[in-house]
């Protein structure tokens, strides 16, 4: 099992381009899969999570091929798919085995869907509900609150559906299923969340209508969609980590290219500079229906905030970098209304509070967030102490807690670091090109 050891001291200098966005991954691989013919996915996540979203439309029976700038999906069109002769493992992907869920639920073939330890621990029944609620056929653990998920495709039917959640894979999920449904499908959420299908339904010319939070789609569309090319933008929660970096390590300055700057994304900056970070954006344009930009930031003392339950949302994966954040600022910092941190990868309010609480931090655990007293930037020595440190199999406590160490006074090591694979690949190699050589992979 790999480890990472991060010696503390230096600034984070230079420009740099992250992996392409998880969500929009996805998102591209299912439907250039279902377009008619030929489609190219560029600049794509080449994280565990999406390769295995591409290996389940391979074993779906659609032809991909693969290099590490791009995926050719010979797409075989909305009713191509075919029965896989295996399970299909999403590995550790929550979004692919929702997803997947919704869409499988309406073909005329067996599937089963399943996971890592943390996929088979996370909450199943916020998808199987509502699709069984559409007629369709699912069963699984525990009554099918849990994966591996068999699900039997049936005809569905449209319906309409209040979430209970503002959760983007709740949503997807649902709309890949209305999609194979007899009538109208209506689904609303309490609060917005990341609109990526939507935008990319609108790319390929599926039609739909987005009314505030509510999302209408008439099924089984009579239009059949071209195959296209998908520039996928840099994924913002993966830049979330050196915006974070570059704000509390003293004397940095770095610029990420082409990030994903979709607004149902956007809180961590919104939040930052109401921190005191400073962040500028920069070449702002548009790919395939997301708005991307460069982001330059520079070191800047940060300051505690208040972030309530309206802010959730668009800042969901970044909770675990703010918590850093949060430590090293001067001030108080309140996270409430976040309790969904509970059924990530691992229970992220928990998790990090644990980790940055053995690197000094001082964190109270609430059953909906935090309450973080940031240590203040004490001198050149930094504001954390280094400890040996747990990463929960969980891809963001391992970078979040890589981050802090940054601004230890002694070096840290992170253990179980196989899990960055799952949504950033080369993150070291990445960290050490802006320190240059300040971090050492075991
Ligand atoms: O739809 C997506 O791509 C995602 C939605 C979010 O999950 P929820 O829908 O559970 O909030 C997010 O945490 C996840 O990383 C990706
Ligand atoms: C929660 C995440 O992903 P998923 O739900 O797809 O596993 C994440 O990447 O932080």
């Amino acid at each position: 099992m790999a480890s990472l050891t991060i010696t503390p001291g230096r600034p984070l200098k230079g420009t740099i381009r992250v992996p392409g966005d998880k969500s929009v991954t996805h998102r591209a691989i299912i439907l250039t899969a279902l377009a008619e013919g030929l489609s190219q996915v560029t600049d794509y996540c080449r994280g565990e999570d999406c390769l295995n979203t591409m290996r389940a439309f391979q074993s779906l029976g659609v032809r991909i091929e693969e290099t590490p700038e791009q995926l050719t999906v010979h797409g075989k069109g909305m009713w191509g798919l075919t029965e896989p002769f295996g399970p299909i493992d999403c590995g550790n992907s929550g979004t692919g085995i929702r997803l997947m869920a919704g869409l499988l639920a309406g073909q005329d073939f067996f599937t089963v869907l399943t996971g890592d330890e943390s996929i088979r621990r996370r909450p199943m029944g916020r998808v199987v509900k509502p699709l069984r609620a559409m007629g369709a056929t699912i069963a699984g653990r525990k009554g099918g609150e849990l994966a591996p998920l068999a699900i039997t495709g049936t005809r569905l039917k449209g319906m309409s559906y209040v979430s209970p959640v503002a959760s983007a894979q709740i949503k997807s999920s649902l709309l890949f299923a209305a999609l194979y449904a007899d009538g109208l499908t209506t689904i609303s959420e309490p609060r917005l969340s990341r609109d990526h299908t939507e935008r990319m339904f609108a790319y390929f010319g599926i039609p739909f209508h987005r009314d505030g939070c509510t999302v209408r789609i008439e099924g089984r569309p009579s239009i059949r969609w071209s195959g296209k090319t998908v520039v996928v933008p840099g994924d913002l929660s993966a830049a979330a980590f050196f915006l974070v970096g570059a704000s509390i390590v003293p004397d940095s300055d770095v610029t990420v290219l082409s990030v994903g700057m979709n607004p149902t994304r956007t809180g961590l900056l919104d939040i930052l500079r109401q921190m005191g970070a400073h962040i500028e954006v920069l070449n702002s344009r548009e790919e395939a229906g997301e708005p991307v930009a460069d982001l330059r930031v520079r070191s800047m003392p940060l300051r505690g905030v208040q972030i309530g339950p309206e802010q959730i949302p668009q800042t969901i994966d970044e909770f675990p970098i703010l918590c850093v954040a949060a430590a090293v600022a001067e001030g108080e910092t309140v996270i409430t209304g976040a309790e969904e941190l509970r059924v990530k990868e691992s229970d992220r309010i928990a998790t990090m509070a644990t980790e940055l609480r053995a690197m000094g931090a001082r964190i109270e655990e609430r059953p909906d967030g935090m309450v973080i007293q940031g240590l203040g930037r004490k001198g050149a020595n930094g504001t954390l102490t280094g400890a040996t440190c747990a990463s929960y199999g969980d891809h963001r406590v391992a970078m979040s807690v890589a981050i802090g160490a940054l601004t230890a006074a002694q070096p840290t090591q992170i253990q179980n670091t196989d899990c960055i694979e799952t949504s950033f690949p080369n993150f070291d190699r990445k960290l050490l090109e802006l320190l240059t050589d300040s971090v050492k992979r075991l």
